[in-house]
């Protein structure tokens, strides 16, 4: 088999790669080992973001309780996982066969390199003039003692049984995230932490806060500065050793401690590919240490963040490059994060904690929460950081509320565009409350 193209993987920047190429004439083929569209729909942000909606709901009615609701939400675990499961299915067998609509050939295979022009999947030989890696990541393995009793985030999306109490080693997204989802299912969880801090890439300020607000109203027990050492099986469940002792006996125990790059399979020294343990080196055209080899998404060994959001704007880049719509490099723009968690941390542009140390900038802390009349005071303790720069523009945000990466996201557009504060005043008028009320005394 011959293709002009030869895309491994198939998650987000995959589908919008082929809606890209979709009218270059290229004969393009997608490799998949496992499930057909990835990560982001099978096991990461879009059931994710399914049970983060009756999490919610459950953790904003009894954050209400006494406040104007008398009887709490309460969320049953096995129904919501099997509702996700039902919502997402035909959308997710579907997958497969939507990427052949848009004119790929789809091969279910694992690929590895034979030379710079093969690959091997299913022990046959495919040829192409060009590749593009799009291979993801995968859990971090935890190179301790009982590793094989850990579960990972993509074990709870299909666990059916809801545990009694769970420790979760890692406090990134998916450590933090899933604590969440866990408590609103009335889990009693341990989040154990090797640093200080949670969400290492978050304004530490917010992020201390939503520590507080996750102890103090989702009951989450935190541990801070502890290196797990090793899992044992227990009578009932598994007991947590750290180096300063045993942390506890716990139902279920999960890795959340990071992902790494899909790398060893794909053979990449048959290719001459360079990789690092962050992923595959590119220039900035996306393109590797073979010419006529590409990366996007995830597998890139990048500053950006390894989000849905950037794998598509990579994918966009190279298509729009391979099909001569430009020849500039890759720029990143303004980019947007959020944490699902209760309160909701987002952030984009200039950190807070590096304007702080940078006097270029000057920072603008509201607290949003001034006359608590806000969703009936579920915003007790939110707070909007802004950053500008000398001309008085505004180059950063970030938020700790229970609607901050709506916020962000509208203010994005104000980063991105680089407006004067006068024009922003003259220009808009935003719908009031909501954001209006937040930012109401700067416009
Ligand atoms: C629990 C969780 C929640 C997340 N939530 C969010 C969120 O809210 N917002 C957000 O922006 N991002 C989120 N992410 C991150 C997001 O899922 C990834 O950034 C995104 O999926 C990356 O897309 P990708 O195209 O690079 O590849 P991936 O989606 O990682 O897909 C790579 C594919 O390549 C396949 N593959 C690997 N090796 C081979 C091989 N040798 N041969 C053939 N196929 C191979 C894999 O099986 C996989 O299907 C989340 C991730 C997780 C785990
Ligand atoms: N809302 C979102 O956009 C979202 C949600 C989930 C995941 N994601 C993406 O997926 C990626 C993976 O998320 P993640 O939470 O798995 O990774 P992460 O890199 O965000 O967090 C990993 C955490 O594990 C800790 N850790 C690392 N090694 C450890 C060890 N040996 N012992 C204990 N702790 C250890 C780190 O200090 C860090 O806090 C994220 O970087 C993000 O790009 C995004």
């Amino acid at each position: 088999m011959k293709f002009d193209y030869v895309v491994i993987g198939s998650g987000p920047s995959v589908y919008r790669f082929l809606l890209g190429m979709q009218n270059s004439g290229k004969k393009i083929a997608v490799v998949e080992k496992n499930r057909f569209g990835g990560i982001c729909p099978n096991e990461g942000c879009e059931p994710k973001i399914f049970l983060e909606g009756a999490a919610r709901a459950t953790l904003t009615s009894m954050r209400l309780q006494g406040k104007g609701i008398t009887q709490p939400a309460k969320l049953d675990w096995k129904e919501l996982i099997q509702q996700k499961n039902k919502a997402m299915a035909s959308f997710l067998n579907n997958m497969q066969s939507m990427y052949e609509g848009l004119g790929a050939t789809t091969i279910k295979g694992e690929a590895s390199f034979v030379d710079q022009h093969t690959i091997e999947v299913n022990n046959k030989k495919i040829t192409a003039d060009n590749f593009v890696i799009a291979t993801g990541k995968k859990p971090h393995p935890l190179n301790i003692s009982g590793h094989e009793y850990l579960l990972t985030s993509t074990n709870l999306f299909e666990l059916e049984d809801t545990p009694k109490n769970v420790a979760i080693i890692g406090s990134g997204y998916v450590g933090m995230e899933f604590a969440t989802l866990l408590s609103a299912a009335g889990v009693k969880v341990t989040v154990i932490v090797r640093s200080g801090q949670p969400l290492e890439g978050f304004y530490s300020q917010h992020v201390h806060q939503l520590v507080d607000e996750m102890k103090n109203s989702l009951g989450i027990n935190f541990i801070f500065n502890t290196n797990v050492t090793a899992v044992t099986e227990a009578q009932t469940g598994y007991e947590v050793q750290s180096a300063n002792g045993n942390l506890g006996t716990f139902d279920k125990v999960i890795n959340a401690s990071g992902r790494v790059p899909e790398i060893n399979a794909l053979k990449l020294d048959n290719a001459g590919v360079e990789y690092s343990n962050r992923g595959i080196k590119v220039d900035k055209y996306l393109t590797t240490s073979a010419n006529n080899i590409y990366a996007m998404g995830d597998i890139v060994d990048k500053t950006a963040p390894a989000l849905t959001s950037t794998a598509q704007f990579e994918a966009d880049y190279l298509s729009a490059l391979l099909t001569n719509k430009t020849t500039e490099p890759l720029r990143y723009p303004v980019i947007g994060t959020v944490t699902f968690t209760f309160p909701q941390l987002a952030q984009a542009g200039i950190s807070i904690d590096k304007a702080k140390e940078d006097s270029n900038y000057s920072i603008k802390d509201i607290d949003i929460t001034q006359g608590d009349f806000l969703y009936a005071g579920t915003d007790d303790h939110a707070r909007l950081s802004l950053v500008f720069d000398k001309q008085n523009h505004l180059v950063g945000a970030a938020e700790i509320s229970q609607t901050a990466v709506d916020d962000i996201n509208a203010l994005i557009p104000v980063m991105a565009i680089d407006v004067d504060p006068e024009v922003w005043k003259e220009k808009m008028i935003m719908a009031f409350p909501g954001l209006a009320y937040k930012i109401r005394t700067l416009i």
